[in-house]
């Protein structure tokens, strides 16, 4: 392990580094890139619209309404007081940003920025996508294509009571792999271990960290790594993080390639849509990639 405490991919330096992305998506399910090709300016500026967007007042705020659930502004609540979220589905849709962009009367420069973010961290996610698979052998190319992702960007409104709590519960998230410009100066995040120790996350300026979500693990059959994590609150402050989730291929059921099946690693999962998967999630309570248990194919004996 690192500073950080997770591991490091220079996105500069492949092929060398592809037997360590597989290592550390494997081990972890976790991974801070440096050196990829998101301008610092454009962080920072996205870092601002967000902080604004998120200061707008409530009844604008909830114009941000949900495409498919759980997608749109979820305001602070009971069991998260402290946090609150505006979101967007799909961020690879020009249509889908500005809609986003009317619903919360983004001014022009806002809404340059947002479209900017959105097409830089959407190409990201797909050459992380690929390469990810590359390391694992897989050199097709359309392997994600059409796959959505969606934007979500966090405020956490830390109090000094609330020191010591949760700003966010224990999960994993339900896609293939989440990109996170996480907060640069108000640590917080932490992901688990093998050995279900908790991890810190602490923040790194100009880096972006990344998840592996519940789809990785049926995508690969089981030999990527779904990461649980949570946001605990250190200091009384604010905390911002911009997420973006790829999520899983659109209206088609996800299957592991035939290449991660063979008589040693028999197919491990049924045939599903994200969506469904996403649906059973939701309808379960089971956040913590527990849902997964529910897809798997039960051996015949
Ligand atoms: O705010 C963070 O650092 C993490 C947020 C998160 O885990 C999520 O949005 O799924
Ligand atoms: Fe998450």
């Amino acid at each position: 392990m690192e500073k950080g405490g997770v591991p490091t991919i220079d996105l500069q330096d492949f092929p060398g580094q592809f037997e360590r992305l597989r290592k550390a998506c494997e081990e972890l399910g976790c991974f801070r890139i440096v050196n990829h090709n998101i301008p610092l300016p454009l962080m920072s500026e996205m870092k601002n619209v967000v902080r604004s967007l998120l200061d707008l007042p409530m009844e604008i705020k909830k114009r941000n309404t949900d495409v498919i659930s759980g997608s749109g502004y979820m305001a602070p609540s009971q069991v998260n007081p402290l946090y609150e979220a505006l979101g967007l589905f799909d961020m690879g849709s020009s249509q889908a940003v500005d809609t986003f962009c009317s619903q919360l009367d983004a001014s022009p420069h806002h809404r340059e920025v947002i479209e900017m973010y959105a097409k830089a961290i959407y190409e990201l996610a797909m050459d992380l996508a690929k390469k990810l698979a590359q390391s694992m052998g897989l050199m097709r190319s359309d392997l994600f294509e059409g796959w959505p992702c969606q934007f979500r960007i966090n405020k956490y409104n830390f109090t000094p009571e609330a020191v010591g709590s949760l700003g966010v519960q224990i999960h994993t998230d339900s896609g293939f792999l989440t990109i996170l410009q996480d907060d640069e100066n108000v640590g917080g995040l932490e992901v688990m271990d093998k050995s279900g120790a908790f991890v810190a996350v602490d923040p790194e300026p100009g880096t972006l960290l990344v998840n592996l979500g519940d789809i990785a693990t049926v995508w690969s059959n089981g030999r990527l790594r779904t990461v649980k994590h949570r946001v605990q609150c250190k200091e009384a402050t604010m905390r911002i993080s911009i997420a973006t989730f790829l999520l899983g291929p659109k209206g088609t059921a996800l299957e592991a390639p035939a290449e991660f099946v063979d008589s040693e690693h028999p197919r491990l999962y049924t045939a599903f849509t994200f969506e469904d998967y996403r649906k059973l999630r939701l309808s379960t309570k089971l956040h913590s990639g527990e849902a997964l248990e529910l897809v798997r194919i039960q051996p015949s004996n």
